[in-house]
């Protein structure tokens, strides 16, 4: 087997891995991803013991026991770019045997579920909505670096995709479903829909302040996409990046997303804590 080399696989001298300052030893097989540092915390009292409390840059990791479940819950900050390091590593961690820098012969195959903050494009979803995303649809470019194999299924959502948003230029658009295991527990009840990832916050997700938008109309564009049952929920950015990557490498993922702003409604939620709080309480109680 071939042996990474250490430009690679870094490996700080503590035996963690590069960015996210973590040792094989200090994550469960179910993580919770955040985007928000402070949110790790928010998810982590909940716990019933904290074993381990680790970070390095936006990369907050706190492990421990919700009754007999271990859990990790990660902040993976803002973007996919960040999620591009998060799932490697978290990768690396279990997959990787860090000694001999060869893959391991028997892979694990984590559960990575993200509790995150996003804005609803369709009229009937309200602030404080709990989503689940069936497929994530990444505008952003972090799937051009890696080849990804399609199901029947996410090829011709694809082919749909491409055709409604063809005339945007310079736009490469991949599509990933949710496990759909974790989308038919976890995920159980609550509303599905297709979640859209954008490389930013303003004019990628159709927001104007001050500088000029150059793709006019953007949330009709996303709200207005429809294939057979299927719709385009909600804006944020990280899930297709997670959902992409995370099935290339052989995990399971699912995104679970707070309502917090209505792009349809031009309304942002008056208490996000509360929101966000929900979510974090729906999600630990149904993973325990
Ligand atoms: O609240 P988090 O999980 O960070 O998620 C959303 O909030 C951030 C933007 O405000 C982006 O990361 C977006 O995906
Ligand atoms: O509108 C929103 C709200 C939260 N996070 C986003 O990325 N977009």
């Amino acid at each position: 087997m071939n042996k990474l080399s250490e430009s690679d696989l870094v490996i700080n001298s503590d035996g963690s891995i590069y960015h996210l300052n973590l040792r094989p030893e200090d994550i469960a097989d179910t993580i919770i991803t955040v985007g928000d540092p402070d949110r790790v915390s928010e998810v982590s009292k909940y716990f019933d013991h904290i074993e381990l409390k680790k970070g390095k840059r936006e990369f907050i990791t706190h492990t421990g026991y919700l009754g007999k479940k271990r859990l990790t819950v990660l902040s993976t900050g803002i973007g996919t770019d960040n999620i591009d390091i998060v799932i490697n590593e978290l990768d690396a961690l279990v997959n990787i045997d860090f000694n001999s820098r060869e893959v391991k012969k028997d892979l694990t195959s984590l559960n990575i579920i993200r509790i995150g903050t996003s804005g609803a494009v369709q009229a009937d979803l309200s602030m404080g909505t709990i989503l689940a995303s069936s497929h994530g649809l990444g505008l952003d470019a972090l799937m051009n670096y890696y080849v990804q194999e399609l199901s029947g299924e996410e090829h011709s959502l694809l082919d749909h995709v491409k055709v409604h948003f063809g005339h945007l230029k310079n736009i490469n658009p991949y599509l990933t479903a949710a496990d759909t295991g974790l989308l038919n527990s976890i995920g159980k009840d609550l509303i599905h829909g297709i979640t859209v990832t954008a490389p930013g916050f303003y004019a990628p997700q159709g927001r104007q302040v001050r500088a000029k938008n150059a793709v006019p109309n953007f949330i009709s564009m996303i709200n207005s996409f429809e294939q057979g049952n299927h719709r385009i929920t909600n804006l944020e950015m990280e899930t297709a990046g997670i959902y992409a990557l995370a099935k290339v490498l052989g995990h399971k993922a699912l995104s679970i997303n707070a309502i917090l702003a209505s792009r349809v409604n031009f309304e942002f939620s008056k208490d996000p804590q509360e929101v966000v709080e929900n979510a974090i309480k729906l999600i630990l109680e149904r993973l325990s």
